[in-house]
């Protein structure tokens, strides 16, 4: 089990959304990724959380969003550099958005903080239930994800954040493996 375990902890990599090929997971391998968020640890259990799924036909519409984002914070940026915002939409065959939710109706004394770990918690589940079931997998984020069309974009409420997209799909070249940090480094004993 821990041999289980341990080969997709160790076997997950990022790989750049650009590098991830179809297939993409198909519906029941994307459930099983979305039931594996399900089991985040959630202080309160608020559900401070929730993924939106980039269909096909809503790619376009995310392009625009990442083009109108980039001429929004840099009007000046070439005709190339907006085609290349634009086609950021395009990679990855599945696209999942992973959106934070601070509701203040669920006003408890759980810090956002609290939540993010929760968010972050389900985004690794994610990753690791791709991975187990043999789907590479990677994150972008960037300043697009608070822009204003992409809030309008994802339907954001206020009290809601963008956080980073997830792809999933086959992966690129492998990498080499990427050295951890030994355990002393972040481990003290008080
Ligand atoms: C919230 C979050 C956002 C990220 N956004 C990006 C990104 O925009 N571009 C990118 O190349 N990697 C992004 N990454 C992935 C990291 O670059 C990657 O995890 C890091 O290089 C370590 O590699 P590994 O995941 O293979 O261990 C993001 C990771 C997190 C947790």
């Amino acid at each position: 089990m821990m041999d289980k375990l341990w080969s997709c902890l160790a076997g997950r990599r990022q790989v750049s959304l650009r590098r991830l090929l179809a297939p993409g997971p198909d519906d029941a391998a994307l459930e099983r990724i979305f039931a594996a968020a399900a089991q985040a640890p959630d202080h309160g259990v608020l559900l401070p959380w929730r993924f939106i799924l980039i269909s096909p036909e809503r790619r376009p519409d995310l392009g625009r969003a990442f083009a109108e984002a980039l001429a929004q914070r840099d009007p000046g940026a070439d005709e190339a550099a907006r085609a290349a915002a634009y086609e950021k939409a395009f990679h990855a065959p599945c696209l999942v958005a992973a959106v934070m939710v601070d509701d203040p109706a669920g006003a408890t004394t759980v810090p956002v903080a609290e939540k993010l770990v929760s968010l972050g918690c389900a985004v690794q589940n994610m990753l690791l239930a791709a991975e187990a079931q043999g789907f590479a997998s990677g994150l972008a984020s960037g300043l697009a994800m608070e822009s204003v069309a992409m809030r309008r974009l994802l339907c954001l409420l206020p009290h809601e954040q963008a956080i980073c997209f997830i792809g999933f799909g086959t992966g690129g070249a492998a990498k080499a493996p990427r050295e951890r940090p030994a355990t002393g480094r972040f481990v003290t004993v008080l």
